[in-house]
């Protein structure tokens, strides 16, 4: 046990061996909060006060949940040593989402949802919500569906349903009377969109005290990080599971709070404080994650917030490297910038996957993909368009979702007519009117129709009874071809990836019945509306991490680059309506600076294509709340076209510290003789480009070329 503890600080340690009491952990970004927690866990059920079966424990990713199970796994001694029942697996942890999707499953009955119930994300939400003002004649130029999504979600994160939604007006009273039928919608279909796991599990537990209890006996410690991006449902949902002896642990940080836009509340911070922690409040200051020049940057920068409870952070660790600023002409040199970089320092032995490609709008990933794509550099993109949720891979879905839950009138467009099968719109108004008129699906009114939509019936029916029997992995790969979609993107001349992305499916299923005690087609279905996008094509290999800086929350790279530090793209321009929304970003900047252990990349360009327009930014304001003493410029390069090596052009060189000059002959180990054609860079981080006799043209750091007059 003493091994478990003897890695942590005097704080740390008195935190995780808190005893029977509940306390908040406030404390910045990379003072082992996370660690603290995870450790408790394993400090927990190694000392005997709890089995696993007594722990909760919420994340904020799968990702990071998928990690602590791992990470306390490897902290408990081999099973042999392990009292029975001591398998971690009996913990309940996960994201907020996966643990209602959990409780649901489970009661499913109480809970007033079909056994087979499915999960809508936001895409689907949004189709089903088109669905539904089409049904009922709605004009969508008045009531945007995208404005209904957002009215119903925000007033189920909130814990309201229709009847209680903040309706004040004839606008707001219309959006509430859709809410209502868009609730009876999903209920006749038997699918539940995200905020609805939430609501739906936490009225369960209201109402029904026995089952209450009984959590409430079977949780004896319940543990949250990132507590600071809790909303009022989800601190009212947790506070369900607490009895009188339940001990809570919350852990968080008010400077890191970015989802205020989706409700979350800090003030939830202080009620916990008030409501459990008793004042037991445990602040942790050392920071072990960042070099001191990163470190006095974040605090700089996030000092700027008025609304702060107010912590500092140090370290013990060197000043380190200083900050690279670089300002590009574009967003194409940004991104080739970006690439340079990242390989140079691949080559010097940090591997990409250590490396972090940060970015404030999903939309500016594509220039900075299609960069590394050309350069050949193995990348995944987090939270983009995730991997369920790219088109063939929801085709797939659809029809699997058909055969566990013929009654998804949603998945059932989808895919009645897709591949092609000669079933119009026309064909398929009539099918809607008649199931309208008798109150029943789509499917059911297909089954007594005749023709090709009950053709289509058929297949479904002959699927399911081809693959009873069958693994998952194998159901999952007969229905791609049984359906024809696997015909369909072989015949694609585009449609390679597709079909690979399908096969990724296949295993993907198989990996999930590997890893979860339910395989089921239900259970995988849910898996995969929940899942944010782990399993991309190439997993494994050793790629540069992308992704929105929400995204990055937890978090930690050897490298990281934040691009696109430009006004109104980072801070975002949304933010200069809303109250605090200066903040928010300033926040969200502190995070992203604070993903960084030993370098890191600050970029901005002088234009930017983004939605389809040239904009021509100024430098972002973060940058000029920056101490100017961490920073380094970097040169710009500059354009290499008017120059050749046979007439070196008079330029002024500029100021450097190296000892060489542009036009001087020098040699290299390897590459043999060559001429200096240019520099960048100052100090450590020189760099000069060289065109070899007969190795070609190559950029060397000067730090570790180890160049030679010539
Ligand atoms: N006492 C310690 N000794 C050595 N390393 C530590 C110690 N405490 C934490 N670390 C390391 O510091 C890093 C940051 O820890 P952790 O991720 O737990 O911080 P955090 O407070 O959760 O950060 P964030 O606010 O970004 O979520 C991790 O790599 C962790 O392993
Ligand atoms: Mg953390």
């Amino acid at each position: 046990m003493s091994t478990l503890l003897d890695t942590l600080n005097p704080e740390q340690r008195a935190a995780v061996t808190l005893p029977h009491e509940s306390a908040l952990i406030l404390a910045g970004a990379g003072s082992g909060k996370t660690r603290v927690l995870t450790t408790r866990i394993a400090w927990l059920i190694q000392t005997g006060q709890v089995s696993p079966h007594g722990i909760l424990a919420v994340t904020f990713t799968n990702k990071a949940a998928k990690e602590m199970l791992t990470r306390i796994s490897a902290m408990l001694p081999p099973s042999t040593s392990l009292r029975a029942g001591a398998n971690p697996r009996g913990m309940w942890v996960g994201t907020f989402h996966g643990l209602a999707n959990r409780l649901l499953r489970t009661h499913w009955r109480e809970a007033g949802l079909p056994q087979s119930f499915q999960i809508l994300d936001s895409a689907d939400q949004l189709s089903a919500i088109k669905r539904l003002m089409k049904a009922l004649n709605v004009d969508t130029e008045k009531y945007e569906p995208k404005k209904l999504q957002w009215f119903i979600n925000g007033n189920k994160e909130a814990g309201r349903r229709a009847r209680d939604a903040d309706a004040y007006d004839d606008y707001s009273m219309r959006l509430a009377e859709l809410y209502e039928a868009y609730d009876a919608q999903c209920q006749r279909e038997g699918v539940a969109d995200f905020p609805e796991l939430l609501l739906r599990s936490y009225e369960l537990l209201y109402r029904n005290e026995p089952l209450r209890q009984h959590y409430q006996d079977r949780f004896k410690h319940i543990l949250i990080d990132e507590f600071q991006d809790t909303n009022t449902l989800q601190y009212r949902w947790l506070k369900l599971f607490a009895g009188p002896h339940t001990v809570l642990f919350a852990v968080g940080d008010d400077d890191q709070s970015i989802y205020a836009f989706r409700g979350a509340n800090t003030a939830n911070m202080a009620e916990f404080e008030r409501e459990f922690a008793h004042g037991n409040v445990i602040k942790l200051e050392q920071n072990y994650r960042s070099h001191g020049n990163i470190l006095t940057a974040a605090n700089t920068l996030i000092s700027q917030n008025a609304h702060r409870l107010g912590k500092n952070l140090w370290t013990a660790e060197g000043e380190g490297e200083p900050i690279r600023v670089f300002e590009a002409y574009s967003d194409q040199d940004e991104a080739s910038f970006v690439v340079d970089e990242a390989k140079a320092l691949n080559r010097e032995g940090v591997s990409f996957s250590d490396m972090a490609l940060l970015y404030r709008s999903n939309a500016q990933s594509r220039v900075l993909e299609h960069a590394l794509f050309s350069a050949g550099v193995a990348y995944r993109v987090y939270g983009g368009l995730r991997f369920f949720e790219r088109q063939e891979i929801k085709h797939a879905l659809a029809y699997l979702r058909l055969m566990t839950h013929p009654e998804d009138d949603g998945a059932f467009l989808r895919v009645v007519n897709f591949p092609a099968r000669g079933i119009g719109a026309r064909t398929l108004e009539q099918l809607a009117d008649t199931a309208a008129r008798s109150g029943s699906s789509l499917w059911q009114a297909a089954c007594t129709g005749s023709g090709k939509v009950a053709g289509f019936a058929k297949l479904i029916e002959d699927i399911k009874q081809a693959t009873t029997g069958l693994t998952l992995a194998e159901t999952i790969d007969h229905a791609i071809e049984a359906s024809g979609l696997a015909d369909y993107y072989r015949a694609d001349k585009d449609g390679a990836d597709r079909l690979e992305n399908l096969n990724e499916l296949v295993n993907a299923a198989t990996l999930f019945s590997e890893e979860s005690e339910d395989n089921t087609l239900d259970a995988f279905l849910a898996h995969a509306a929940l899942e944010a996008g782990e399993h991309q094509a190439g997993a494994g290999q050793d790629a540069l991490q992308l992704m929105t800086v929400h995204a990055a929350k937890g978090l930690e790279f050897h490298t990281v680059f934040i691009t696109g530090l430009e006004e109104s793209l980072f801070p975002h321009e949304q933010s200069a309506h809303e109250e605090n929304g200066l903040e928010e970003e300033r926040r969200l900047m502190y995070v992203a600076i604070t993903r960084a252990r030993r370098r890191l990349y600050l970029t901005h360009a002088q234009s930017r294509m983004l939605h389809g327009q040239v904009r021509y930014g100024i430098p972002s304001r973060f940058l000029a709340e920056l101490p100017e003493q961490v920073l380094l410029h970097l040169n710009r390069r500059a354009e290499p076209s008017y120059r050749s090596v046979s007439e070196p052009a008079p330029r002024a060189t500029p100021a450097n510290d190296t000892g060489y000059r542009v036009g001087q002959s020098v040699a290299h180990a390897k590459f043999g003789t060559g001429i200096i054609i240019d520099f960048e860079g100052r100090g450590a981080d020189a760099r000069v480009q060289v065109k070899f006799r007969d190795a070609g043209t190559k950029w060397l750091a000067l730090a570790y070329a180890k160049l030679s007059p010539a």
